[in-house]
């Protein structure tokens, strides 16, 4: 029951509003495109998108951001407190903070020159958040290409789906504790390209843990096709990545995508838009949020 248009008479500048805030932000930093719409993902996977990522931990109440696949990795937290405050002023009251976060992942995917979309609305933000639903439904580095497919598939979402939003790590950085152990135990793994990264990954666990490298190395600031390119030449930087392309059922869907931008494009708009609708919050369940950072 999400729609278009569902602002369109309460906020007619939320989109340029949000945009030209987005927009700001990566004009500062481009890896902040990355790490918005990684936000979206975090959010949608855990009882949907509902902003319950957003949430601050309290003395009493443990959220999200402390989970293992956020702590010390999700970030973009300032950026969408600064959309918030200017969406509160052209239109007080009225949009949601998981909406915000719907419109600033396809905003930053476009701004990077990605494919751009008409995202659905109407959402409404939770009073609750839940750190093990985060610990257990966002997907580990470490998943497999089955783990992953049973991921993805508990929320509606195809295999097809799976390796196009996978496609999202065209953009942004990871740390080296998300890949030490594919550059030092795998073999399908491109033999240059684990010798060049190995360089700011020591095996060490404990020794350069947060060094980061790009999970495109081709173009990690332009949402292009470039992450599939890489995939075909063994050169996945997570294990996850690279379970994409590892002689396995997704293999055809990835060299599709490494030789077909258009398609990639037009199926990444499709499977953000189906895990855009992962069970919201409408009508009079949860609330619109004064502050994204806190429930009212
Ligand atoms: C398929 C399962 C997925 C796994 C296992 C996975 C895992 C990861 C990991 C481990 C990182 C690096 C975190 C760090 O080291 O701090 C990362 C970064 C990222 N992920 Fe994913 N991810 C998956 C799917 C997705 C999806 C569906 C999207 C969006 C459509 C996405 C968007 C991103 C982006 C943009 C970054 C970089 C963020 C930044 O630079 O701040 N990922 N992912
Ligand atoms: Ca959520
Ligand atoms: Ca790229």
């Amino acid at each position: 029951q999400l729609s278009t248009n569902f602002y369109s008479s309460s906020c007619p500048k939320l989109f340029s509003t949000v945009r030209s805030t987005v927009q700001s932000a990566i004009s500062k930093e481009a890896r902040m495109g990355a790490s918005l719409l990684r936000l979206f993902f975090h959010d949608c996977f855990v009882n949907g998108c509902d902003g319950s990522i957003l949430l601050d931990d309290t003395s009493n109440f443990t959220g999200e951001k402390n989970a293992n696949p956020n702590r010390n990795s999700a970030r973009g937290f300032e950026v969408i407190d600064a959309i918030k405050t200017a969406v509160e002023k052209v239109c007080p009251g009225v949009v949601s903070c998981a909406d915000i976060l719907a419109v600033a992942a396809r905003d930053s995917v476009n701004i990077l020159k990605g494919p751009t979309w008409n995202v659905k609305l109407g959402r409404r933000d939770a009073r609750t958040a839940s750190q093990s639903a985060a610990n257990n439904g966002i997907p580990p580095p470490t998943s497999n290409l089955n783990q992953l497919i049973s991921r993805f598939s508990a929320l509606g979402l195809s295999t097809k789906d799976l390796v196009a939003l996978a496609g999202g790590h065209t953009i942004g950085q990871a740390r080296c504790t998300s890949f030490r152990a594919r550059l030092y135990n795998e073999s399908n793994i491109e033999a240059s390209f684990a010798t060049s990264r190995k360089t700011n990954c020591p095996r060490a666990s404990g020794t350069g843990d947060n060094n980061l490298a790009p999970l495109d190395l081709q173009t990690p600031t332009a949402f292009d096709n470039n992450y599939f390119r890489n995939l075909v030449q063994n050169k996945g930087l997570l294990h996850s990545d690279q379970q994409l392309f590892n002689g396995g059922s997704t293999d055809s869907i990835v060299r599709g995508y490494a030789s077909n931008p258009t398609s990639f494009s037009s199926d990444f708009i499709s499977a953000m838009i189906k895990m855009g609708d992962i069970s919201p919050l409408t009508g009079s369940n949860g609330e619109i949020r004064k502050n994204c950072r806190r429930i009212n």
